[in-house]
C-alpha cells in the first residue's frame, strides 16, 4: 500500500515537472513571438508551421490510424517549413487538361425543397419584401445532395490535443505533427468554397443593381462578406492540406455557381479561387499569416477578394483576423475581429467592424458598420452577428446602435439551420455536400480507385 502510494507520488512529481517545463516553453514562445512582432519579423521560427489554409499543424494525406505520427511527406514539409521566400508558383494549366473534381449530380428536388421550407419559417415579412432566397433558387436546377456524412469505417479513438502536446514537452510546439483525428473530412480547396454558401446574396445584389438600386446592392454584398464566416462556428478541426497543383472544381447548378480552386504555392501556402454565378464573378487567393501566442493562434489573411458584376461594378475587400483560443486548455473556439472595408468603384463603399469577443461578452460575434456615399455621408447602418444574421436600417445609426435592433431593422441574411445529423466535425449542410462522390462522378474516376 505504502509502496503503491509512493509510486503514485513519484508519477505525480514527474507530471508536475513536465507541466512546469511545458508552461516555461509556452512562456518562452509567447515572449519570442512578441519580440518577433515588435522587431517586424512576422514569419519567424516561432510561428506555427506556416502552411495551408488552416495554419495549424500538418494534415495527413490518407485516413488511417489515429495514433501514429506524421508520414514522410509531412516530415519533408516540416524540414523546409521556414523557407518562406521560395515563391515558385505553379500553373495547373500546364499539367491538367481534364477538369478535376466536379461535385454533384442532378437527381431530384428533395434537399432544397426541405431547406427552403425551413428557411421560409425563419424569414420575416421584411425579407420576403426584399426578394426571397427561394426566388433566387427557383430559377436553378433542383439537385438532391446528401444530408449526412458517411459513417466512419472504424470506430474512432479520441485523441486529446493535450496528450499530443505533452509528449512533445520542451520541443518547439510549432513542429508538432497532429494525427489525422484533428482533421475534418474536407480539404482547404473545398473549404474556400464554403465562403460561397450564401451566394444567393450576390444574385440578389446583381438584380438590385440592374434595377438601379445601388444601395441594396452594396448591402447584400456586405451581408455576403459576413455570411462566409458563419460556417466557422463550432468547427474544431483543420482541413486537409492539398498538394501543390491540386485542384477542386464544384459545379452547383442548383445554386447557379461554378467554383474552381487550386493550390498554387507551397511555401507560402497559397490557394487561388475563382467562382462564377449569374451576373457576377468572384475571385481571390487565400494566404494566411500565422502567429502562435502560446494559448491562442492568430490567423491574418493576406490578399484581396474581388467581386465583379457583369455591369462593371466592382467591390473589393480583405478578410479580418481570426483567432483560435484555448489551444491547450479549455474549450477550443474561434473568433473573427477587425475592420473590413468594402471598396466599391461607383457610388458606395462599406465599413464593417467585427467586434473582438471579450471574456464576459454576453453577445459575442457582433458585426456593425455603415454604407457611405462618395462624399463620406453614412446612408445606411448595418448590424448583426457573423454566426447568425445581418440587418440594415436606412440612415446613420452608427452612434446609436441600440436603436438599430432587429425590430426596426430589415433582415438581409439569416444563417441556415445546422443539419440534424451533426458529427464531431460540425459541418454545415452545405459543407457536407462539397466532396460527395455522386454516381455521375464515380464514372470519371480512374478504374481501381
Ligand atoms: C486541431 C486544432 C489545434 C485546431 C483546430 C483549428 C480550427 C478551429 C481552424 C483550422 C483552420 C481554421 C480556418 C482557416 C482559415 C479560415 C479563413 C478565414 O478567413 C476565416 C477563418 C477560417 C475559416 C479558419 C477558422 C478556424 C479553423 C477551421
Amino acid at each position: 500500500m505504502l509502496s503503491e502510494f509512493s509510486e503514485i507520488q513519484g508519477q505525480l512529481k514527474v507530471l508536475c515537472e513536465e507541466r512546469s517545463i511545458l508552461l516555461d516553453t509556452l512562456r518562452q514562445l509567447e515572449a519570442a513571438n512578441i519580440e518577433a512582432e515588435s522587431s517586424g519579423i512576422h514569419d519567424g521560427d516561432y510561428q506555427l508551421s506556416k502552411h495551408e489554409y488552416s495554419g495549424i499543424g500538418r494534415g495527413k494525406y490518407s485516413e488511417g490510424s489515429t495514433t501514429e505520427s506524421s508520414g514522410d511527406i509531412e516530415k519533408q514539409e516540416l524540414e523546409d517549413v521556414s523557407d518562406e521566400d521560395e515563391t515558385s508558383f505553379h500553373d495547373t494549366k500546364e499539367h491538367f487538361t481534364e477538369p478535376a473534381v466536379i461535385c454533384g449530380s442532378v437527381r431530384g428536388a428533395a434537399d432544397h425543397a426541405d431547406n427552403q421550407k425551413e428557411n421560409e419559417n425563419q424569414l420575416d415579412d421584411v425579407e420576403r419584401m426584399h426578394g426571397d432566397k427561394e426566388d433566387c433558387y427557383s430559377r436553378y436546377a433542383q439537385i438532391e445532395r446528401r444530408k449526412k456524412l458517411p459513417d466512419p469505417v472504424e470506430k474512432e479513438k479520441g485523441v486529446s490535443l493535450w496528450s499530443m502536446i505533452k509528449d512533445n514537452v520542451g520541443k518547439d510546439l510549432t513542429r508538432v505533427c497532429l494525427p489525422v483525428y484533428f482533421n475534418e473530412p474536407i480539404s482547404s480547396l473545398q473549404k474556400c468554397f464554403e465562403d460561397l454558401e450564401y451566394s444567393y446574396l450576390l444574385d440578389r445584389a446583381y438584380k438590385y443593381g440592374k434595377e438601379g438600386n445601388s444601395l441594396q446592392r452594396i448591402l447584400n454584398v456586405a451581408a455576403f462578406a459576413v455570411s462566409g464566416y458563419a460556417s466557422s462556428e463550432g468547427r474544431h478541426c483543420k482541413p486537409f492540406n492539398p498538394l501543390l497543383g491540386e485542384t477542386y472544381e464544384a459545379d452547383f447548378p442548383d445554386k447557379g455557381v461554378r467554383f474552381f480552386s487550386e493550390k498554387v504555392s507551397h511555401h507560402p501556402t497559397l490557394i487561388a479561387c475563382h467562382c462564377e454565378g449569374n451576373g457576377w464573378k468572384f475571385w481571390g487567393d487565400s494566404n494566411l499569416r500565422t502567429k502562435f501566442w502560446g494559448r491562442s493562434i492568430q490567423l491574418d489573411p493576406v490578399g484581396v477578394l474581388t467581386l465583379e458584376f457583369d455591369d462593371g461594378e466592382i467591390f473589393q475587400w480583405s478578410k479580418v483576423t481570426t483567432t483560435i483560443y484555448n489551444i491547450i486548455l479549455g474549450k477550443l473556439y474561434c473568433d473573427h475581429h477587425g475592420l473590413m472595408h468594402i471598396h466599391g468603384n461607383r457610388e458606395y463603399s462599406c465599413k464593417l467592424k467585427f467586434k473582438e469577443q471579450s471574456i464576459l461578452d454576453r453577445t459575442p460575434h457582433q458585426v456593425h458598420g455603415s454604407v457611405e456615399d462618395l462624399s463620406g455621408k453614412k446612408v445606411a447602418t448595418l448590424t448583426g452577428k457573423w454566426d447568425d444574421s445581418m440587418y440594415y436600417i436606412s440612415g446613420d445609426f452608427s452612434g446609436k446602435l441600440k436603436d438599430c435592433n432587429p425590430s426596426n431593422a430589415s433582415l438581409l441574411w439569416k444563417r441556415d439551420k445546422p443539419p440534424s445529423n451533426l458529427t464531431r466535425y460540425n459541418l454545415t449542410s452545405f459543407a457536407i455536400t462539397l466532396n460527395e462522390l455522386t454516381p455521375g462522378l464515380q464514372r470519371c474516376l480512374i478504374p481501381g480507385i
